[in-house]
């Protein structure tokens, strides 16, 4: 399956499907004289003998969010440098979110900027790869430094989710998840459904490609989130607040972010627009460690959520809300009230 952008200009292709991996790349791979390779330390060891077999002196990164540090952005940069990177050369990005992301800021910033294709390992990055961000995290919250910069494509070889562990599963559903809430009420009872017993890649995706549409529309009519692409932040507010004090994996952090957001939509509609009970036994039924909503502590949380990236003002956050599922909106709310919700739905749980 191919997707393409539709950009003015500059636009690539996101390829999804089995076994696309080695095919795919050599039609890019063969328009450049160099080609350099960051790979996720675990997705090389998995792959090496077999689907990763061409890859040639990789630069291998720590997975997870120890590859977004200044330390890893550091040894990235220089190895490229050292081995002689000419802006003419083509890097390749394998592996989870956290490497697609610090891959790609190193594509971004180094000489100025040099092409890259994002491949995909993990659920979870069938999101983050996909727009153009690209980020490293500051000791003051994730994803402070970054750029957009879009890829020469997308290639998404589903065969490497077969070797996902359950936690990377459930995170990956997080995003899948959050799509299905943005395009409509439809989609979200349709995965609720095929997902009732539990999450299986089988019935994922059909899921995983409306998803990529869904974001499609929204990056490709803002690029540089100066409006809607904000809606794709559904959940992040609180979801990055809660994955980088507690350590969480990215997409289960906003899960309990998506649970805060219905709970402060219906409070902001002064209605039960969506059924909090039903979502909770859900996502509980995962497995999705709603309870630990309880112990977050609410001055730390806001201290957090005060450094986010939508934000325009002191003194209240920028937030993404739902009038309906399919529906959302960019609001700011006030620091009292915000707080004054998170402590509310601490008593509730
Ligand atoms: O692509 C976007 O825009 C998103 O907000 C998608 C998010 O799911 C993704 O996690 C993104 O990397 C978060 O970006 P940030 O701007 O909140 O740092």
């Amino acid at each position: 399956m191919e997707i393409r952008t539709n950009y003015m200009d500059g636009n690539y292709a996101i390829y999804v499907d089995y076994g696309i991996l080695e095919d795919q790349i050599s039609q890019y791979t063969s328009q450049y004289t160099s080609v350099h390779f960051i790979v996720d330390q675990n997705v090389y060891t998995l792959y090496q003998d077999s689907t990763l077999s061409f890859v040639q002196n990789p630069i291998i990164l720590e997975g997870g969010e120890a590859s977004k540090s200044f330390d890893a952005f550091k040894r990235i940069t220089e190895t490229l440098l050292e081995r002689g990177i000419k802006r003419n050369d083509l890097l390749i990005v394998i592996g989870g979110g956290a490497v697609g992301d610090a891959g790609g800021f190193a594509a971004a910033t180094v000489l100025r900027g040099v092409d890259y294709i994002q491949v995909p390992t993990t659920l979870l990055a069938h999101d983050s790869s996909i727009g153009g961000k690209t980020a490293i995290n500051s000791t003051f919250g994730k994803n402070l430094i970054g750029a957009f910069h879009r890829p020469k494509a997308v290639i998404y070889d589903l065969s490497f989710l077969e070797t996902l562990p359950p936690h990377e599963l459930l995170s990956g559903f997080g995003e899948v998840f959050k799509h299905a809430l943005l395009k409509d009420e439809q989609t979200v009872k349709a995965l609720m459904e095929a997902t009732k017993n539990e999450i299986s890649l089988d019935t994922l995706k059909p899921f995983i490609i409306s998803g990529i549409e869904t974001k499609m529309h929204y990056v490709t009519n803002d690029e540089k989130e100066s409006g809607i692409r904000k809606f794709l932040n559904l959940g992040h507010t609180l979801g990055h607040a809660i994955e980088y004090k507690y350590k969480m994996p990215h997409g289960i952090a906003i899960v309990l972010g998506l649970y805060f957001m219905i709970y402060a939509s219906n409070a902001e509609e002064r209605q039960n627009i969506f059924d909090l009970k039903l979502f909770r036994h859900y996502f509980e039924q995962h497995g999705y460690p709603l309870d630990q909503l309880k112990t977050i502590n609410e001055t730390e949380m806001m201290t957090l959520m005060g450094k986010d990236k939508k934000n325009q003002s002191s003194g209240s956050i920028g937030f993404v809300l739902m009038k309906n599922f399919g529906q959302c909106y960019f609001t700011e709310i006030d620091n009292d009230l915000l707080e004054k919700y998170i402590k509310q739905l601490k008593e509730s749980l």
